[in-house]
C-alpha cells in the first residue's frame, strides 16, 4: 500500500486519500472507506493510475457520481479511482457531442437542451456522470444511452486503449459489455444528437423532471431504482401490492412515494439497506412468486 502512495504522489497523478469514507460519495451517504481514493486529473493520469495497481496486485474499482451503488459498511478493499475534476472536458460540434466521463449527466443534458439539440432529454434528472451511464446503459422515459452513444473511449484492465463503437459495447436493459464482459474504464464518450425544437426540447427536460419530482423521492438520499422491473411487472407496483410502501429497517426505508426506492432516512447504514432488500425479496417472492433482482450494485467488503 505504501509503495503504491508513494509511486503515485511521485507522479501526480491527481490527488490520493488513504481511508475515505464513500458515503461522501454516494448519493445515499452509505458506504465505508476505501483503501485508497484516487482522483486521477487527467486521461493520460488514470492509465499512469491504473498501471501501479496492476504491478502492484491491487484490487480496483472505478466510480462516478455515486449514484447507482450501495457501498458496504466495511468498505472497500484496494484503490477506487473516481472520476470527476480532470475528466469533465466537453466539446461541441454541432450536434456531435464529446464528453469527459467526469461531465454531470444532468448538466449535459441542461447544456444540450438549450442549444436545441435532441436526444438526451431522457437523462434530465439522472444524477449519474457520463462514465458511469455509459456503464450502465442508464435510461428512462423510452429512451437509454444506447440511443445516443456514437463512440466510447475506454481503457481496459490490460491497458489496451479503444474507441468502441455502439454495437462493440453490447447495450441492452441496465447493461453494457464492460458490466460482466469485459471490465474497463469509460474515459470520455461521444454522443450523436439531432436538431430539433428548442422550445419542444426545453419543455420536454422539464415534464421528464417535474415526472421525476412527482413520483420519485428526487430528493432524498437514495440510489435511484433499487430493483431492475421483473418484466412484465414493475418493481415498485409489485413492492406497493406487497404492502411494503413506507416499511423501515433502522435508517433505511422503502419510500411512500416509490416503491422500488429506498432512501436513507438519516443514519442509515449498508447493513440496514440490505436487510430491507432482503425483506422486499423474500415478501415479495411469498406473495406472487417473483423473483426480485437488484438494479442498484452492491459492493465492498463483505
Ligand atoms: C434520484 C435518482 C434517480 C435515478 N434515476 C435513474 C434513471 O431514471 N435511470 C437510470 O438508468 N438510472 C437512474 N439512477 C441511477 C444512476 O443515476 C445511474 O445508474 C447512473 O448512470 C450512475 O452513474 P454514476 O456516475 O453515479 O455511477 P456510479 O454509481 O458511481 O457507478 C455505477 C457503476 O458504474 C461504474 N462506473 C462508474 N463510472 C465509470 C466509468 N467511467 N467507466 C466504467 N465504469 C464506471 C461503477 O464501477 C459502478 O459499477 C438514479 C439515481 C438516483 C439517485
Ligand atoms: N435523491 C438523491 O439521492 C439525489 C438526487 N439528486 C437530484 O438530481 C438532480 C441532478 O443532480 P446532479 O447530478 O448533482 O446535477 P448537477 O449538480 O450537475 O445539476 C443539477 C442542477 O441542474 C438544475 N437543473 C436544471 N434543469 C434540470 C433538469 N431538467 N433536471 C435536473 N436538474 C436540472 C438543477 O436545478 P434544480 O435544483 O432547480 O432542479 C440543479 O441546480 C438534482 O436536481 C438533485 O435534486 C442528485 C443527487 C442525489
Ligand atoms: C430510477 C431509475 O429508472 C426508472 C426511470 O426513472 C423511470 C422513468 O422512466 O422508469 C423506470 O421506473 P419505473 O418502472 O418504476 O417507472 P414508474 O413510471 O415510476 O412506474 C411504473 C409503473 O409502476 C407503478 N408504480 C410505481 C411505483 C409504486 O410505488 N407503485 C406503482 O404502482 C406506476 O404507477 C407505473 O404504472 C426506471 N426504473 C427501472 C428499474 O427501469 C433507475 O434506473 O434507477
Amino acid at each position: 500500500m505504501d509503495n503504491v502512495i508513494k509511486q503515485l504522489t511521485e507522479m501526480k497523478i491527481g490527488k490520493v486519500l488513504e481511508q475515505e469514507p464513500l458515503a461522501n460519495h454516494t448519493t445515499m451517504k452509505i458506504g465505508g472507506p476505501a483503501d485508497l481514493f484516487i482522483m486521477p486529473s487527467s486521461i493520460e493520469n488514470i492509465e499512469k493510475t491504473m498501471q501501479v495497481i496492476k504491478e502492484n496486485g491491487m484490487p480496483w474499482r472505478v466510480i462516478g457520481r455515486g449514484s447507482n451503488l450501495l457501498v458496504s459498511d466495511g468498505g472497500i478493499e484496494g484503490a477506487v479511482l473516481k472520476l470527476g475534476r480532470g475528466l469533465d472536458h466537453l466539446e461541441i460540434n454541432g450536434t456531435e457531442i464529446k464528453a469527459g466521463a467526469g461531465v454531470s449527466l444532468v448538466s449535459l443534458s441542461v447544456q444540450i437542451s438549450k442549444k436545441g439539440y435532441a436526444g438526451l432529454e431522457f437523462a434530465s434528472g439522472i444524477p449519474g456522470s457520463v462514465g458511469g451511464a455509459v456503464y450502465m446503459n442508464a435510461g428512462a422515459h423510452g429512451s437509454d444511452m444506447s440511443e445516443i452513444l456514437k463512440q466510447a473511449h475506454v481503457l481496459f484492465e490490460d491497458g489496451t486503449l479503444a474507441w468502441l463503437s455502439k454495437e462493440e459495447m453490447e447495450f441492452s436493459y441496465r447493461t453494457s459489455l464492460l458490466q460482466k464482459k469485459r471490465p474497463g474504464i469509460v474515459l470520455e464518450a461521444i454522443f450523436q444528437l439531432t436538431e430539433g425544437d428548442k422550445t419542444e426540447i426545453v419543455e420536454r427536460m422539464q415534464n421528464n423532471k417535474n415526472y421525476r419530482k412527482d413520483t420519485q423521492p428526487y430528493n432524498l438520499p437514495c440510489a435511484g431504482s433499487i430493483f431492475r422491473n421483473p418484466l412484465p411487472h414493475h418493481a415498485g407496483k409489485l413492492v406497493e401490492n406487497a404492502g411494503l410502501k413506507g416499511h423501515s429497517i433502522g435508517g433505511a426505508q422503502i419510500s411512500p412515494m416509490h416503491g422500488n426506492f429506498i432512501v436513507n432516512t438519516g443514519n442509515g447504514s449498508a447493513a440496514d439497506v440490505q436487510a430491507l432488500i432482503q425483506h422486499v425479496k423474500d415478501t415479495v417472492y411469498d406473495k406472487f412468486e417473483v423473483e426480485m433482482e437488484t438494479e442498484v450494485e452492491i459492493i465492498g467488503r463483505k
